[in-house]
Order: structure tokens, then sequence, then C-alpha cells
């Protein structure tokens, strides 16, 4: 047998709705049908009604009406078995978080928690208990989106938008372990803009930026969805280009050495050339491969500029 509630016969008892209408938590009983049989002062409080306007009111009240059905819904299972069937969350339970809307249609973020009472003639009641964490939830939605900025700034180069220099070699490592897992075959470029110095000294930083964006968007419009633009510092760029072998590498690059010495770049339609140092992936690590490129672009800068090397 189990023992038996210690409860006065009666309910709601006097005392204890003293203390239900007292307490600071926002309580709300809501008979079988979803209407409001007790509200407290801080339920009133928090949605902004006075207890008249809400006693006798179903609770779908306060939510918002596309949700208003599947609200009536649970509350209907919730008096039949004291459970929530709540479809958002997949499980059995009367904690939840919800949205609400207060009496001027603003929108309150609260946990509610619930218990079923049933009195002495076996009619049963929904006790709701709720916390407003409104403030909380702009918290963690503006920390969510400062940890998105966060992200996108040492994923990102601001300037021109493609990889940054911490993103693009994380990837490249990716890739060369993909290569050492697959065998594909995996190439780099590292590019780097001729004679960029002389733009930003000849006609301001502006305009050196300016150049930067421009060659960044030709880029992205020459590169396979599978590949990678890097900006790895200042005037020097790095390509991944996986799957690609060193001959198509370097007849990548070149359709892309021409295409920008033939498009004029900023409002002053300046001319500008790259070089660039192309090595194919060969079994070794990360920083080999990265200074075999150097070593080829150093090459083309050597023999004149405006032109690739292959990397030996
Ligand atoms: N406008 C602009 N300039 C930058 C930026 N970052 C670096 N630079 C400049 O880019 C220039 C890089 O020049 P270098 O690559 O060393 O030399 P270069 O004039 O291109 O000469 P070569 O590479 O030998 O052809 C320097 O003057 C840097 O100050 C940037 O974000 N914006």
């Amino acid at each position: 047998m189990p023992p038996r509630s210690t409860c006065p016969p009666h309910f709601p008892d006097a005392a204890l709705m003293t203390l239900v209408r007292s307490t600071p938590l926002a309580i709300c009983i809501t008979d079988a049908d979803g209407c409001f049989q007790v509200v407290n002062a801080a339920y009133c409080r928090l949605y902004g009604y006075t207890e008249e306007e809400l006693l006798g009111e179903e609770f779908t009240l306060v939510v918002a009406p596309e949700h208003r059905e599947m609200m009536r819904t649970m509350h209907r299972a919730f008096i039949e078995t004291g459970e929530d069937n709540d479809p958002l969350i997949g499980k059995p339970g009367a904690r939840a978080e919800w949205e609400v809307l207060d009496r001027q249609g603003r929108s309150i973020s609260i946990l509610a928690e619930a218990v079923r009472l049933e009195d002495d003639q076996g009619n049963v009641y929904k006790a709701t208990f709720v916390v407003d964490i409104s403030e909380h939830k702009a918290l963690e939605r503006s920390l969510r989106k400062a940890n998105q900025r966060l992200t996108q700034i040492a994923m990102y180069d601001e300037l021109t938008g493609l990889q940054s220099r911490r993103a693009g070699l994380e990837r490249l490592e990716a890739e060369i372990h993909e290569q050492q897992r697959y065998g594909h075959p995996l190439c780099i470029a590292v590019i780097d803009l001729d004679g960029f110095k002389q733009i930003n000294d000849t006609h301001g930083h502006a305009i050196g930026d300016e150049i930067l964006v421009g060659i960044a968007e030709l880029l992205r419009r020459s590169l396979r969805e599978s590949d990678a633009a890097i900006r790895l510092g200042g005037d020097e760029l790095l390509l991944v280009l996986p799957g690609v072998t060193l001959d198509q590498a370097t007849q990548a690059v070149e359709r892309i050495r021409q295409a920008l010495a033939a498009t004029p770049l900023t409002r002053l339609a300046l001319e500008m050339t790259l070089s660039a140092g192309i090595a194919d992936y060969r079994n070794e690590s990360q920083d080999a491969l990265l200074e075999r490129a150097d070593r080829a672009l150093y090459r083309a800068k050597r023999r004149g500029r405006n032109r690739l090397a292959q990397a030996t």
C-alpha cells in the first residue's frame, strides 16, 4: 500500500493556496480542459495580465496561434497520463523550454515544469511552474553569434573572404592525410603577386586592397569546388588542388595567370600579374611540400615574373 498523502483532504487548501499565491515562482493550475483555475501573482506579472483576465480562459491564450493545437494535445495527454508527449524533444517529460507570448504579444522564453494533481472528486488538474529564462536565452543567442563571428574570423581572411592561413593549412594537412590513405594525386600552388609593393606605394593601400579582393574573386570563379584558395599573408596565396597531377595543376594555374594578366583590376583598371610555384605531393611533410613550392616560386620570380615554375 502506498503511504497515504499527508495533504489536507480538500484541495485547494487555504494555507497551501496562500503559499502558491505569494511565491515568486510563476504558477498556474489548469483544469482538464486547459482552463486557468489558479494563477498566482508572479504568473500574472510574467504575462502582464490581471488574475481576472486569465481565470477561466484557456491556457493557449499565452501560446502563439500556430502552436495552440499542439499544446492542447499535449495538455490532454498530460491530464490523462501525467507525461508530456513532447514532439519537439521526442521523449516524455514534464519539463521543457517554450516560447510564449505576453499580453503585448512579446515573446518570452520560459522553462516550464508541471505536476498532475487530482482532487477528492477525481478531477484532474495540471499545475505548471514557470521560470522566465528570456535573459538567459538572449545571452545564449548573443554568445552563439559571437562564437560564429570568432569562427568566421579564424577561418576566413576578412579582406578577401579566402580561407585564412590557419584554416588553409589545416585543410592542406587533411588533404595530405587523404592522399596518404587513398593515394589520389594532390598538388599545391604558392602564388605571389608581382610588384605589389609598387602598387601600394604608387596608388595607396586601398587600391592594393581592391586588387587583393579582385584576385580573390577571380580565383573563386576559376577553381573547382574541391579546390581551396587560401591567403597565406600579404600578397601570397596558396591553392590546394586535390585529385590533379602536376601537369594538370600547372594548366589550371596557367589559366589563372592568363586570366589575371587579361583582367584590369580596380577603378584604375590596373594590370596585375602573378608568379607561382607548383608542387605535387611526394610523401613528405606539409612543411617540405610548401618549401618545394616556395623554391619553385622563387625561381619563377628570378626568371622574370608573370610565370609559373614546377617544383623539382
Ligand atoms: N594593400 C595591401 N597591401 C598589403 C597587404 N598585406 C601586405 N601588403 C603589402 O604587400 C607587399 C608585398 O610585397 P612583396 O610580395 O614583398 O613584393 P612585391 O612588390 O610583390 O615584389 P615581388 O613579389 O618580388 O614581385 C608589401 O608592400 C606589403 O606591405 C594588404 O592586406 N593590403
